[in-house]
């Protein structure tokens, strides 16, 4: 795909604000009338200097009281915009995160494998936030850069336009030096985003990597990374900072009040001089006239706020352009009749560029059997197993549970069906009970326990100081690799869904483990339609079904003594496996000779 077809993503924060957009406008609309108000109590003091003079025994008491009040409105009305920007912030940015949480639940797995968690926590994260700060604080920006301006300029029109053209004549040499500085600013602004993302990907990396940091590189390959990183931040600081210092520098000085105050007061001096201007509203003009100046900095503060926001836009929207996976049209999904499972010539790319992870791969499990997935390393065993709860959808053929296509289900329907097992396992935040209890949340408290009874879980659950109502997750108490797994178990338990995917689960089990782990799984599987992932070829050795699979086809199937006696693929794998077994014991049974010798 060439990068001209790809669809252009919106980055404007507009086209994801909508959801709060009337907030958003009443904001605006209480911070305009704020400036506006401000501005008036500015005129109204105006006006009683006009009136002092003119009667000076009199006090002004009429404009001074207007002035006051309109000071107050305007502190009310910008504290009324605050509120409403602050609320529909936050508005905005539960019903993003809401939306993007349901979104990434109806994609496959393989689109968050791909764009990875931390980036997609990332986006969830950081660039939710960056809509929350626009939010609140661009109506600020927007009253201050546009509303203020226009409001003066009318204003200085109606009291004298001679006055009126010399302050926009100010404001727009000061666009022209601006736009002069900024000639470059879109593309320094694109490498400053990309050098910040380098720093950013290189800290989480440099975070996420630390166990293998700490034992393998000593810091030097993954740390380089970073100072590289922060290096190449600082320098396209410096850079920018040096190449724009002296027109940054000259605008700065252009577009601040002060020359707009000096070109006012000589003007106004020279046009009194001439007796063709009056000194209240020469006050006049001097009081408000610097308002047109004063809109370049929020100007400035509004268009980097912009920027910022709209890479983040851009990121939220990628992820919502994900495709989800396809759900059957409402009334058309089916029911499995049993929980057996039948693969029909399926095939199965993980991407465009990628090869067939498997082809024509066909095979049966009837209901209550268990069938053992087994070849070498990359055979696609795994995919197999992964493609049964549609972590993705095949490429090719289809794959039906109890005579259904998985498709043709809902998502909650294949839920009740399947149970997975994973490789690694993940404890949420929450009690322990609550993690056993992540799928039947009404499950009581006895239930629970024999779940983890079952499991091999309760003996070292209620060891814990606080048994069963002991944090687990990631700040939670430490659970060994095996531990976490049966507590794991103990849930899938508690489900009891009719078929059980098992992906490698004794794959990293330790020793000391794995009797209680093997005694936890046969409970899991007592009386389930099992698929299972194994390395370890004696615990598979009496399935009902052994599919051996070699570059992701189907080499043979069979069962564990039918499969010797062909002398194929299974028949190698068992004796590299036997052998070692073997070897394995041979370095115990030298370790013993060794220990004898040495007493
Ligand atoms: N997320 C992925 N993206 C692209 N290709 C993948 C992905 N996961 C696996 N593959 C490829 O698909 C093929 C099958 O992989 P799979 O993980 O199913 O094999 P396996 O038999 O389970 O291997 P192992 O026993 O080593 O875990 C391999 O060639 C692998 O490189």
């Amino acid at each position: 795909m060439t990068e001209s077809t790809e669809p252009r993503l919106r980055t404007s924060p507009w086209s994801i604000i909508h959801p709060v957009r009337g907030q958003i406008v009443l904001s605006l609309a209480l911070a305009s009338l704020g400036t506006l108000a401000a501005l008036l109590s500015l005129a109204a003091i105006a006006w009683s200097v006009h009136a002092l003079s003119l009667h000076p025994g009199q006090w002004p008491w009429q404009p001074l009281l207007a002035a006051a009040l309109l000071i107050i409105a305007s502190y009310v009305l910008r504290l009324n915009a605050f509120k409403q920007s602050h609320y529909a912030a936050f508005r905005l940015e539960t019903l993003l995160r809401t939306q993007l949480s349901r979104h990434l639940a109806r994609v496959s797995m393989g689109y968050v494998q791909a764009t990875g968690s931390s980036s997609l926590a990332k986006v969830m994260q950081d660039d939710v936030k960056a809509l929350h700060v626009f939010v609140a604080d661009s109506q600020a920006f927007y009253a201050r850069a546009y509303t203020a301006p226009l409001v003066t300029f009318g204003a200085l029109l109606w009291l004298d336009w001679r006055m009126a053209l010399a302050a926009a004549g100010v404001l727009a040499f000061g666009a022209a030096v601006l736009a002069l500085a900024m000639r470059n600013r879109d593309e320094l602004v694109r490498q400053y985003n990309q050098a910040r993302e380098r720093v950013s990907s290189a800290v989480i990396e440099f975070v996420q990597a630390m166990p293998v940091v700490r034992t393998f590189d000593s810091g030097n390959s993954t740390f380089g990374r970073y100072q590289q990183a922060l290096d190449d931040y600082l320098r396209m600081l410096q850079g920018w900072y040096r190449s724009s210092a002296f027109s940054a520098r000259f605008s700065m000085a252009i577009v601040n009040p002060l020359p707009t105050l000096v070109v006012l007061l000589w003007l106004g001096s020279w046009l009194i001089w001439q007796e063709s201007l009056e000194f209240p509203v020469w006050l006049a003009i001097l009081l408000i006239g610097t308002g047109m100046a004063e809109a370049f900095q929020p100007l400035m503060g509004l268009k980097h706020l912009i920027d910022k926001t709209r890479i983040s836009v851009a990121r939220i929207h990628e992820v919502l352009a994900a495709p989800p996976l396809a759900l059957p049209a409402s009334g058309s999904e089916r029911q499995p009749a049993d929980a057996g499972i039948r693969f029909e010539n399926v095939g199965f790319r993980y991407g465009e560029r990628d090869g067939d992870a498997l082809e024509g791969v066909s095979f049966s499990v009837p209901a209550g059997s268990v069938t053992a997935l087994v070849g070498p390393s990359g055979a696609g065993k795994t995919t197999i197993a992964r493609l049964i709860p549609r972590f993705w959808d095949v490429s090719a053929g289809r794959i039906l549970i109890g005579g259904v296509d998985v498709r043709e289900m809902t998502p909650q329907t294949l839920m009740r069906q399947v149970a997975f097992v994973f490789q690694d396992t993940f404890l949420f935040s929450g009690s322990i009970a609550d993690n056993i209890r992540l799928g039947v949340p009404q499950a009581s408290d006895a239930q629970v326990i024999a779940a983890a009874r079952a499991a091999q879980a309760h003996e070292f659950i209620s060891a814990l100081a606080n048994g069963y109502d002991t944090p687990a997750g990631e700040r939670g108490a430490f659970l060994s690799g095996g531990q976490r797994q049966r507590i794991t178990i103990a849930r899938c338990i508690l489900d009891n869904r009719p078929i059980v995917v098992l992906d490698e689960a004794t794959a990293f089990a330790d020793p000391e483990n794995e009797a209680a782990l093997i005694a936890a799984l046969s409970a899991l599987t007592q009386g389930k339609t099992v698929v299972i992932v194994a390395h370890r070829l004696s615990t598979i050795r009496d399935a009902d079904q052994i599919v051996v699979l070699e570059r992701g086809r189907i080499a043979e199937s069979g069962r564990h003594a039918t499969l010797l006696q062909h002398d194929g693929v299974y028949a190698r794998l068992w004796r590299n496996y036997q052998q070692a077994q073997d070897w394995a014991l041979g370095l115990d049974r030298n370790d013993a000779s060794n220990d004898q010798e040495r007493t």
